[in-house]
């Protein structure tokens, strides 16, 4: 079986999880099952990759600790589980990552924070520092405040919009089949799995249009759609079996395991064309006449030696405009540098950093694959 080279190489994965895996199929929390994805997610950030976990079940676990065994009607009571269930999501998360001295963030998000610009530079930096600070957060929806028209309503397309909040490389979708079918495996028992394809395929829709399990949301539509949302910025997307044994490590092997669904363009295409459609500038970095000609050349990085200055106030991570000497822009791209510190390096060589900062975290400015050039 050839091996699969896109989760070998991933740097940031966005981890979903969903209902019935998580709740054992609505029997309460399958504190067992939690520990192992657990310990593969701790193997993976012991390897240096940044993980975000977007973890359903508020609702279900809600519904167990209350005794309920139909899922309720009314908004109220939905959100009533959610916030109960949401304790013991969180305390559980907590206590298996702690075997590992890892500590989570609970976040909590709803569709306006991310369609506010402001509100989603603010997720996207706080998720970056706890990424930074080596936390793992564990992402929901903030069940308690959203009303029906807001709802993202499933986590698939969460986990999707988090993984293009983050530019994650790939987005891990476990839930209670194996992988996507070519239909239902619950209603037809000679279904079979698809392997791989083009997210954009459109064959994958009337395979997926089968509906959900008793206690998911979206089934497989909402996860080819997630799919979809995530290969914009570049992400590829796995849907695998949760109960599968060790089924994030043997992914992390290159293992072929569950479908895997691909970005139409190569990955560093399209998080580009992404980047500069989504992203605002937050500061200005002139560069000198030097930098210019190897940035337009293209391919290259823009290294601290070729700044002559810098304005704005940004941090690590965020968009800054790249112009030369008369203002005109040439390019933009993520800064590996806080303001201060990338005023403190300008005009330095890279091998000069640790002495000015104390510490280097990157030689380059703005690396190239996270450039545009304009
Ligand atoms: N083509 C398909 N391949 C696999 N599962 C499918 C397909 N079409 C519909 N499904 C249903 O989707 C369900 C998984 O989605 P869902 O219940 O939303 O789970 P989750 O809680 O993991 O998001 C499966 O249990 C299955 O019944
Ligand atoms: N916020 C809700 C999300 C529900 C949901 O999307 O479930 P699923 O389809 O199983 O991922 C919860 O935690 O119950």
């Amino acid at each position: 079986m050839s091996k699969r080279t896109q989760l070998r190489q991933a740097r940031r994965l966005v981890v979903k999880i969903g209902s019935a895996l998580l709740t054992n199929d609505g029997r309460g929390l399958d504190v067992a099952a939690l520990g192992l994805w657990v310990d593969q997610i701790a193997e993976l950030v012991s390897d240096g990759v940044e993980v975000v976990i977007v973890s359903s079940g508020s609702v279900a676990e809600g519904m167990s600790r209350l005794g309920w065994t139909v899922r309720p009607e009314q908004l109220h009571e939905l959100q009533a589980a959610a916030a109960v269930g949401q304790m013991g999501l969180v305390q559980t998360w907590e206590a298996q990552f702690k075997r590992h001295d890892i500590h989570t963030a609970q976040i909590l998000l709803t569709h306006d924070d991310l369609s506010d610009r402001k509100r989603y530079l603010n997720a996207r930096s706080t998720l970056r520092a706890l990424l930074d600070f080596g936390v793992v957060p564990i992402v929901n929806e903030n069940d308690t405040v959203v009303t029906d028209e807001i709802r993202f309503g499933d986590n698939d397309t969460l986990g999707a919009l988090v993984a293009n909040l983050i530019e994650a490389d790939g987005l891990i979708i476990l839930t209670d089949q194996l992988g996507l079918f070519d239909k239902d495996p619950r209603k037809n028992p000679d279904a079979k799995m698809v392997d791989e394809r083009r997210a954009s395929d459109s064959e994958l829709d009337a395979m997926a249009a089968g509906g959900a399990g008793a206690l998911g949301r979206g089934g497989m539509q909402t996860k080819v759609r997630a799919a979809r949302l995530a290969a914009r910025s570049g992400a590829f997307t796995v849907i695998v079996g949760g109960r599968i044994e060790k089924a994030i490590s043997r992914l992390r092997d290159g293992e072929s395991i569950g479908t895997l669904l691909l970005p139409e363009q190569g990955r560093i295409a399209a998080r580009k064309q992404w980047l500069a459609s989504h992203l605002q500038t937050r500061g200005k970095l002139t560069l000198d006449q030097g930098a210019v000609n190897v940035l337009c050349r293209g391919g290259r990085s823009l290294l601290p030696v070729g700044v002559k200055s810098v304005s704005g106030q940004f941090r690590r991570g965020e968009m800054v405009s790249c112009v030369d000497e008369t203002g005109k822009e040439i390019a933009r791209g993520l800064v590996n540098y806080d303001a201060d510190e990338a005023r403190a390096i300008a005009g330095r060589s890279s091998d000069r950093i640790t002495e000015v900062l104390g510490y280097i975290s990157d030689e380059e400015m703005v690396h190239r694959d996270n450039m545009v050039i304009v």
